[in-house]
């Protein structure tokens, strides 16, 4: 059976449209709704594809007001073996205000701390990390990891995951070049060094010796709040990353990405370990390992900010989405 349809109406400032293909393995079908009017654009598409293996299926909702945009999107694929989950809602202009918005209600309304929530995503972190990478699955006689953290949260982010990561019979090794003074950052800096974590004095200039005393490279610099052009020592450090061999696994986002549109010349992690909920750049992550973690946002707040998250299994502290 082939066949294919398209209907569209429009009726008092709403239009509609549904678009149905049928083939014999392959079901495609959409619909669009919109409403416009003055000073309020609405619309709102369903899209699914359905096929012998593979189910797909995309849902945009937009409405613009006057000058503001909000729009949300999910995306879900799944085939035999693979189940990839995708949702975004943002408040334009950008999603990095959201994030941080997000982040900002946590501590204000909801009145967590900052160390409670950075102890819980170092530790999705470094348990991501265990999942994709185990000891035994390195080439090295050591399981050794470089954990280069950054002057923000998601430096400390790294902190924490190092710790985790040694507790877990690993072998990292940190370099924090920017190091702020304050109390949080030099006490997670204390509890690394009395677990004989050491710290890196020089970065290594040559990706290769990377490459050769290290099986992994968690990149802890920037976070959400990354803007503008990078700022040395981070622009060399980079660079330098950018051509090792070895995994890189990158906190939250890939360092040195635009929060929403990523940078297709940038770092390309082999892995990406999401906080929270997937930033808008996380669309452009080509590696092979997407975790979420953070599993500490309350239902109220998922709600307020349309996060639609997918639900965590059991107990775990990490979602694979990839
Ligand atoms: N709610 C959550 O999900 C939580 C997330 N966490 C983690 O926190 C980060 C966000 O942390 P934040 O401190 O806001 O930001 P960053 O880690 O991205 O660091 C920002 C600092 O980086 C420097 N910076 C910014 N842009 C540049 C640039 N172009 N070149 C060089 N340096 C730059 C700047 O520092 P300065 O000292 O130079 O001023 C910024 O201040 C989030 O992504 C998660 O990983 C929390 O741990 C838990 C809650
Ligand atoms: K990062």
């Amino acid at each position: 059976m082939n066949s294919e349809g398209l209907v569209y109406s429009e009726v008092d400032g709403v239009a509609y449209s549904v678009r149905l293909v049928l083939s014999d393995a392959l079901v495609y079908s959409e619909v669009a709704r919109s409403v416009v009017s003055d000073k309020l654009v609405y619309s709102e598409v369903a899209r699914s594809v359905v096929s012998d293996k593979l189910v797909y299926s995309e849902a945009v909702k937009s409405v613009s007001w006057d000058g503001l945009v909000y729009s949300e999107a999910v995306r879900s694929v799944s085939s035999d073996k693979l189940l990839y989950w995708e949702a975004a809602g943002a408040v334009m202009p950008g999603s990095q205000q959201e994030a941080q918005a997000i982040d900002q209600e946590l501590f204000t309304e909801y009145k967590f701390s900052v160390d409670q929530l950075m102890e819980l995503a170092g530790l999705s972190c470094a348990t991501a990390i265990a999942k994709a990478y185990p000891p035994s699955s390195f080439t090295k006689p050591q399981p050794t990891v470089l954990v280069v953290c950054g002057p923000g949260n998601n430096g400390g982010d790294g902190l924490v995951c190092a710790r985790h990561l040694k507790l877990f019979g690993y072998e990292p090794t940190v370099y924090y070049p920017k190091r702020p003074s304050k109390a949080l950052f030099e006490a997670l800096t204390t509890q690394c060094q009395k677990m004989d974590i050491p710290f890196l004095p020089e970065f290594p200039t040559e990706a290769m010796l990377i490459d050769e005393l290290y099986g992994l490279v968690v990149d802890a610099i920037f976070g959400f709040s990354f803007q503008g052009a990078v700022r040395e020592p981070f622009g060399s450090i980079l660079k330098t990353l950018a051509q090792v061999t070895v995994p890189i696994a990158s906190i939250d986002i890939p360092s040195g990405w635009d929060v929403e549109k990523g940078h297709p010349d940038g770092l390309q992690p082999d892995m990406l370990i999401s906080l929270t909920a997937p930033k808008a750049a996380a669309r452009h992550f080509t590696g092979r390992y997407h975790f979420l973690g953070g599993r500490f946002v309350p239902a109220a707040l998922e709600r307020k900010h349309g996060l639609n998250l997918p639900a965590y299994p059991g107990t775990d502290c990490i979602l694979q989405l990839v």
